[in-house]
């Protein structure tokens, strides 16, 4: 079968050749750090529709920032071009419709070709910068700087970006960029401004250059919302051939998005994607993130490894079993008393999350929403659980419970190059997280594995660790015991009959 590519486009030979926009002549208005799945079907589809209707009229560069990762040569051997599905429901209608976007000009790979990431910086036609790079990439990392070598970090890359950028073009006005991250990161654009600084100070950069990002740079907020599951590894040769071509990137995802973002009106001028019909609010993101940090992200981060564990695998899954299901309702009930909304606006909010839940067309994995799922509790699930005990004076038993999960989830079995692997019902899982949080888990379950007795040891000492909590967890009261009775509970009766026993208390 024909792969996707400029030849195939031009030659207009597969069944949706007519929806296609394409001007390969646009400048490279942006670059982009990160070339994640969730970019390619939401950022990069917003810049396409603007493209369609003539309000972006630019490219993207894409960025690997991360050193592994094999995207970007075959992202360039498809000339940028992918095809992003969305299917599922909207306005009470079925949605199911492909589209090939071409907002993308080319991939590089910031180890192999940074000499090119720095000829970015110095072109005119730049105007924005977008990142994900993942909750990980908007840390500070201590790391030297030396001329012409790349930066580990993606603050150190912005930061020597931006200042490759300020020393070409002459640190004039009209130079500074706009900077718009999407990582699900509180105050993200604040936060990546800070470490550029902070970055800029630590390597000794001129004050001028500081001066010229505080003064003609913009760092906007923002927070996304669009799920996006990627490549339909389990049904590639069906939608090769429904789209009649061969593509490495399909990218899926559901039809709804909304992007939340605050910026200047210039910004909004710039980028006016509320003219091309997106979904999205130019205004405070409080309330957004308030309500969908918590009642989206929460409960996703609660079911990954009750319901992994009770032996299902998708969200969908999850909802349209009997148990599970009433472990989500109970999910919505502990977390709902805590979120800062007016009492219609959660229960609309809510219903809508269930709905983007029970997606037909979703095959939204549990192992990826588990991916590093100790920060995501800590970020999306704690502030939570506090806030509870403070207005109901005790614990929330399923967000506990969902802690306990995790701790049990994320038990070696084995090792294989240097990946640990956990067991379910005798088939193995990859266990993927930071590995500060893999080297004291793997400690702890060694010591449980020789002495059950240690359960108590092993959930104490987790919980007092602020490297990975940022304060100790012990000093809620009750905390570390009933995680630990959770934790012994599933070691001894296993997960489905302790969901069960959960779930049949009467709901709050
Ligand atoms: N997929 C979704 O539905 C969705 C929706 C909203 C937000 N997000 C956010 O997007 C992020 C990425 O999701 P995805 O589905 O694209 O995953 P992905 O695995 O396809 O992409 C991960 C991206 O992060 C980069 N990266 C990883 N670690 C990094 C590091 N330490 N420094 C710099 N870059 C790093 C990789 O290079 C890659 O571009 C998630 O962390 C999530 O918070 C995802
Ligand atoms: O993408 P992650 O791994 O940070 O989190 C998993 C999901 O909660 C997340 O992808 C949501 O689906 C998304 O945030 C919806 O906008």
């Amino acid at each position: 079968m024909t792969k996707l590519n400029a030849a195939l486009l031009e030659k207009g030979d597969f069944p949706d050749k007519d929806s296609v926009t394409w001007n390969r002549q646009l400048p490279e208005k942006a670059i982009q750090f990160g070339q994640g799945n969730f970019m390619r079907g939401y950022l990069d589809w917003m810049l396409h529709q603007m493209n369609k209707k003539g309000l972006f009229n630019g490219n993207v560069v894409v960025v690997q920032p991360a050193s592994t990762g094999t995207v970007i040569p075959k992202l360039n051997e498809q000339d940028g071009l992918y095809t992003v599905i969305l299917r599922g429901m909207e306005n009470g209608a079925v949605v199911d419709k492909s589209e090939v976007i071409t907002s993308i000009s080319r991939g590089l790979n910031a180890r192999q070709e940074w000499h090119k990431v720095l000829e970015v910086a110095e072109s005119t036609d730049l105007e924005f910068v977008f990142s994900n790079t993942t909750e990980a990439g908007i840390t500070y990392v201590c790391e030297d700087y030396h001329e012409g070598e790349v930066p580990e970090s993606f603050p150190g890359k912005l930061t020597v970006f931006l200042y490759h950028r300020y020393n070409a073009l002459g640190g004039d006005k009209k130079t500074g960029l706009t900077i718009v991250p999407c990582e699900l990161v509180d105050e993200n654009g604040k936060k990546l401004k800070e470490l550029v600084l902070k970055k800029a100070e630590d390597w000794k950069f001129p004050g001028k250059f500081a001066e010229w990002i505080e003064r003609d740079n913009q760092f906007c907020d923002t927070l996304v919302d669009r799920i996006v599951t990627g490549f339909p590894k389990e049904a590639v040769e069906e939608f090769n051939k429904r789209l009649g071509y061969e593509d490495e990137f399909i990218t899926l995802g559901e039809p709804y998005h909304m992007l939340a973002i605050e910026a200047p009106r210039s910004v909004k001028e710039k980028l006016p994607f509320h003219e091309a019909g997106l979904n999205v609010f130019w205004e405070d993101i409080k309330p957004h993130r308030e309500l969908k940090v918590r009642l989206l992200n929460g409960p996703h981060t609660m079911m990954f490894s009750v319901a992994f564990l009770y032996g299902v695998d998708t969200v969908l899954e999850v909802m349209e079993n009997d148990v599970l299901s009433k472990f989500v309702e109970l999910a919505f009930s502990e977390i709902s008393p805590t979120v800062l909304a007016d009492e219609k606006v959660k229960e609309q909010f809510i219903e809508a999350v269930k709905e983007r839940f029970l997606n037909p067309y979703n095959k939204h994995y549990l192992t990826d929403i588990g991916l590093n799922a100790v920060f995501k509790y800590r970020a999306r699930l704690l502030p939570t659980l506090k806030r509870y005990v403070d207005l109901k004076g005790e614990l929330p038993q399923a967000i506990v419970f969902s802690l306990a999960a995790m701790l049990s989830y994320i038990r070696p079995d084995h090792e294989v190059g240097g990946e640990l692997v956990g067991i379910r019902n005798g088939v193995e899982y990859a266990i993927r997280d930071n590995g500060v949080v893999l080297e004291k888990v793997t400690e702890g379950w060694n010591c449980v594995e020789r002495d059950e007795a240690r359960v108590k040891d092993f959930v104490t000492s987790f919980l007092s660790e602020k490297e990975i909590w940022g304060e100790d967890l012990t000093e809620i009261p009750g905390l570390s015991e009933t995680v630990t009775e959770n934790v012994t509970m599933i070691l001894k009766n296993g997960m489905e009959s302790c969901v069960k026993k959960l779930v049949g208390r009467p709901l709050i």
